[in-house]
């Protein structure tokens, strides 16, 4: 009878298949082979245990006292993955933050997906909306998703672009939209713009190298979308948006882009707030206070039979309505704008300020910073 290393008797169990030793496991010579099984009582001694290649799969190879077995490792596909892509469409804002996507992508961001074995096809965008007519026309059929590489203003527009183009390859109408169809491809977002609210919320982070691992692994992670009409008509797919002081705010923003990131944003800030006015808002809603509660609502499909009973309608002066379908994590707000609400639970944050003096509201919005949670 073979020894093992050890000078443990090896012998053939029952049913046990007798094959040649693969070259990799030659620290055990001459013994009998099995795969696929497990030891046959949980008091036989096991005298070695390790991992061999062989026959190019990790093994799990056990030498006890009666036998040597062997089983293929099989690595955990932790749930949400998916296939890891071979083909990307990239699009590329050279105009975002300051004008550093082309150098992120290049320097970053293409060497790994180069090393995945992964292929891409750049488009540089020239000019705001490119995106939206480039993926319009452009035959996706090809790849396995979008990159959008730049800030959330070119991610929205990715975002809308492929939602679009799904609703229309679906025939959906857009006008009557309640539920929209899920885009055909996944878009990954490298976080190269201004405030990458986007990337944070999906990754934690606004990390240009964790958001190019997540697109190579293949990470697939559903996030909520809003749609914004006016009067029946359909306008655009988006993850948030706001009305009064942040819209204001957001839209000074854009308007000062000769201006460097920073102080665009500090100044936008601050005109908005010595102009702080009330907007006299009419808003409804659907309440659901208790996510758990939706989840259920959903998994029964109760959710829309049970709309028209219970929207709420709120009516007087306020200071900022924003709406966010995503947590909208940002350095100025470590834990999210809209901190209670989660990426994918198909409800969304209304946050309202009501009416307030100058100082009260600046102190709400200083709150956004402190990890303490001032949004129940
Ligand atoms: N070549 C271009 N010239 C001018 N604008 C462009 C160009 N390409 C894209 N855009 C537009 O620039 C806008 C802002 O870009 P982006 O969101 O990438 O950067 P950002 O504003 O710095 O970041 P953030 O939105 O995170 O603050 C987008 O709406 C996009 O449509």
């Amino acid at each position: 009878m073979p020894r093992g290393r050890r000078g443990g008797r090896v012998s053939a169990l029952e049913g046990c298949r007798e094959e040649e030793a693969p070259p990799a496991a030659d620290a055990v010579p001459s013994v009998l082979w099995a795969s696929g099984q497990q030891p046959e009582s949980a008091a036989e001694l096991i005298l070695l245990r390790g991992i061999f290649e062989i026959r190019r799969d990790s093994c799990d190879v056990v030498l006890s006292e009666r036998a040597l077995r062997w089983q293929p490792i099989q690595p955990e596909r932790p749930t949400g993955f998916s296939d890891r892509p071979k083909s990307l469409k990239i699009v590329l804002n050279p105009q975002s933050h300051k004008k550093e996507a082309t150098q992120i992508y290049y320097e970053k961001v293409e060497p790994l997906l180069k090393i995945a074995g992964i292929k891409t096809d750049v488009t540089v965008t020239e000019y705001e909306g490119h995106a939206m007519s480039l993926l319009k026309e452009c035959e996706l059929q090809g790849f396995d998703g979008v990159v959008c590489v730049g800030g959330d203003g070119s991610a929205s527009e990715v975002a809308h672009a492929l939602l679009l183009s799904a609703q229309k390859n679906a025939g959906v109408e857009t006008d009557s939209l309640l539920t929209p169809v899920r885009a055909q491809l996944p878009l990954g977002v490298i976080p190269a713009g201004s405030t990458n609210v986007l990337a944070h919320s999906l990754h934690g982070i606004s990390h240009v190298v964790t958001a190019t691992l997540h697109i190579i692994m293949g990470h697939i992670q559903p996030v909520d979308v809003c749609t914004f009409s006016t009067t029946g008509k359909f306008l655009r797919f988006g993850f948030s948006a706001m009305f009064g002081f942040g819209g204001r705010a957001l839209a000074l923003a854009e308007k000062h882009r000769w201006m460097s990131p920073n102080q665009r944003m500090d100044f936008a800030v601050i005109k908005a707030l010595a102009k702080l006015k009330p907007e006299e808002c009419e808003i409804s809603f659907l309440p659901f206070n208790d996510p758990q509660d939706l989840e259920e609502r959903r998994a029964q499909g109760s959710l829309k039979s049970d709309c028209n009973d219970q929207w709420q309608m709120i009516q007087g002066q306020f200071l900022n309505v924003s709406i966010m379908a995503i947590p909208c994590l940002c350095s100025m707000a470590p834990r999210g704008l809209a901190p209670n609400t989660r990426l994918n639970n198909g409800s969304m944050a209304l946050i309202i300020s009501r009416n307030t003096s100058r100082p009260e509201f600046i102190k709400h919005l200083k709150r956004y910073a402190s990890v303490k949670n001032q949004v129940q």
